[in-house]
Parts: structure tokens; sequence; C-alpha cells
């Protein structure tokens, strides 16, 4: 395997990628955290650059408190736009392979059917807009890339709605969730499955692609599931999100369409239920260890 640089590695999805690699005994993975490489300092970035010369950088670092952004907006462009761009460049430079992680939240949410790679984006929150301006930088500064938007991610790492929802379930009877908002959970030990599938394959066919797990759910179906599957007995309110107010608009319907990476890249992707069983018994095994 070639060599590879993850930035971002304490994050969620940088945790699930240490996961695999401790199993999979990959020792060629570096995992750089916000400490020992901020995107945003290019500095650093050019001796990270020098020391792994990395064949592959995969960007876990970025900014996701969507709620927050509203009022960082500028926090939320820089690291997710400008440092993307740091990345990229760096990546033509070094003739590197770039894999970068969007969202579904580049979406309006004003359609019915699953969106391909090819449906118009909107975001409707500044994280969106970030996101997007990040996508658009890739393509503008390097070729050889692999842009996946994926949606809803949650694991046994970080902060994510199954980890909300357990720690709520405990503490309240009674929770209100909203049903209007419609899209896919993935669970992010698969999207890091995918990640180094498509590193092992030395693929070349870069470009844009969606991944999330297979099926559909509102937030409220999700958190309905969370709770069935770990046995938990409490009761879920459907509410529509007139009733919740956040301060980030979210898109009513999200839905990625990934024939693309399936029959391009040969992926295999799971049930969002069967994925969900997984974590939540890996967050019970972890809990009972304790
Ligand atoms: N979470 C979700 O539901 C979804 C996420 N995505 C995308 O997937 C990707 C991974 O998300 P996820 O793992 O959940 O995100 P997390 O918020 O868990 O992790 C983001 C990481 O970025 C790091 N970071 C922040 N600033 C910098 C910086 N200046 N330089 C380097 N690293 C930095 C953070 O470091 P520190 O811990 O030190 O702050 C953190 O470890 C992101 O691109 C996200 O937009 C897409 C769809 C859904
Ligand atoms: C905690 C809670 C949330 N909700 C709603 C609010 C929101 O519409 C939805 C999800 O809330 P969260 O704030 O947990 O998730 P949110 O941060 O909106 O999740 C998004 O994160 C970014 C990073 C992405 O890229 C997206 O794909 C998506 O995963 O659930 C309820 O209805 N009831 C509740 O008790």
């Amino acid at each position: 395997m070639h060599t590879i640089v993850v930035f971002g590695a304490s994050g969620q999805l940088g945790q699930c990628l240490q996961k695999l690699a401790r199993e999979q005994n990959l020792e060629q993975i570096n995992f750089l955290s916000s400490q020992q490489a901020n995107i945003l300092d290019v500095d650093t970035l050019q001796k990270v650059f020098a020391e792994y010369k990395p064949a592959y950088c995969i960007n876990c670092a970025a900014y996701t408190a969507v709620d927050k952004a509203e009022d960082e907006a500028e926090q939320a462009m820089k690291l997710n736009r400008d440092g993307v761009s740091n990345l990229s460049r760096l990546c033509r430079e070094q003739d590197a392979t770039l894999i970068h992680i969007s969202t579904d939240f580049v979406f309006s949410g004003s359609h019915h059917l699953p969106l391909t790679e090819s449906e118009d984006t909107l975001p409707i929150n500044v994280y969106g807009e970030s996101k997007l301006a990040g996508e658009k930088a890739v393509v503008a500064l390097t070729q050889k890339h692999f842009i996946i938007r994926t949606s809803w991610l949650y694991s046994e790492y970080g902060n994510n709605f199954v980890k909300t929802m357990l720690r709520l379930g405990k503490e309240r009877e009674q929770l209100k969730v909203i049903w209007d908002q419609v899209g896919s959970p993935t669970y992010a030990m698969d999207l890091a499955t995918c990640i180094l599938s498509i590193i092992k394959s030395k693929t070349s066919q870069y470009g844009l692609y969606h991944y999330s797990n297979e099926g559909v759910a509102s937030w409220y179906d999700f958190a309905q599931a969370i709770f069935e599957l770990s046995r938990m007995a409490v009761k879920v309110t459907p509410v529509r999100s007139a009733e919740y107010l956040t301060k980030a608009r979210r898109p009513a319907y999200s839905v990625m369409d990934k024939s693309k990476i399936k029959r391009t890249l040969g992926i295999a992707i799971p049930y969002w239920k069967h994925s969900l069983q997984t974590c939540i018994n890996r967050l019970y095994i972890s809990t009972d260890d304790k």
C-alpha cells in the first residue's frame, strides 16, 4: 500500500480510520490531529508533505457544528474552503491523490427523488455553503481527487445523533424528534472501509461520488430505531421542523443516489439499520468493558 496521510485524524471519521488501520495492520497510514497538522498553516503542511511524501491524503478535517456555523461563518469558510484549498494545492504540487469528504447539506432539500452527483446544489445554511465552497476548491485546484459526499454520520466516536439520542434517552422519558427531514444515516466505519477500498483498488476513476448507507429515514425513524435496537423504552414524538427550532435550516430531503460509486468503484453498501445495530452493539460492549 502507498503512504497515506490523514488530516483531522482525531475527529469521528479519523478515529474510524485509525481503528480500521489497527485491525488491518496498515502501517503506511499516518494520522495527524489538528495539533500536529493545522490545515490552515501552509508552512506546517509543506513540512508534512516533505516528510511523508504521501501518495494519498485523506481530509477528515472540517468545521462540522451546523448551528454554530450560522454565527461563525468566517471560521467555517476558513476551514471548509481555505483549509481544503491548501491541501488541494499541495496535493497537486506533490502529485498526491486527495480524498475529501463533503455532505448532503450542499443540497436545498426541495427534491423528492434520490439525488445523483449531477443534481444542482443550493445550500440553505452556512455549513452547507462552506462545504460546497470546499468542493469547488478541490475541483479547481487538483485533478487527482475523490470527493465523497456523505450524510448523517454516526459511530462510537465523537459527537453524533446516535450518541446524543442515547444520552437524552437516559435523561428524559420523552423526546421530540423531527420527522419532516428525510435522509440516509451512515455508519462512519462503513465510510472508512469505503475510503480504504478506494485506495487499495488503486483506481484512477477520479471525481465526485455519493456514499451513505442504503435506505431512507427521517430523524424520527432514526431515533426510534436507535431506542428499539438498544432496547430502551423511550417515548419519541414526531414533530415538524417548525416545532423544533434550530439556528440553521436543514434540508427537508437529502437522500443521495449511490449508483455511481457502486457501479464505478465496486463499493458494496450495507443497509442503515444493520450498520446501526453493529454500532450499538459496539457501544454497549465498550461500556461493559469500563
Ligand atoms: N458528522 C456528520 O454527520 C457528517 C460529516 N460530514 C463530513 O465528514 C467529514 C468528517 O466529519 P466528522 O469526522 O464527523 O467531523 P468531526 O467534527 O468529528 O472532526 C473534524 C476534525 O477536524 C479537526 N480540525 C478542526 N480544525 C482543524 C484544522 N484547522 N486543521 C486540522 N484539523 C482540524 C478537528 O480537530 P479537533 O478535534 O482538534 O477540533 C476534528 O478532529 C467532514 O468533512 C464533514 O464535513 C459529512 C456528512 C455528515
Ligand atoms: C437532539 C435533537 C435533534 N433533533 C433534530 C435537529 C436536526 O434537524 C436533526 C439532527 O440534529 P443534529 O444536530 O444531531 O445533527 P446535524 O448536526 O444537523 O447533522 C448534520 O451534521 C452535518 C455535519 C452533516 O454534514 C449532515 O449530514 C448531518 O449529519 O435532528 C430533534 O428533532 N430532536 C432532538 O432531540
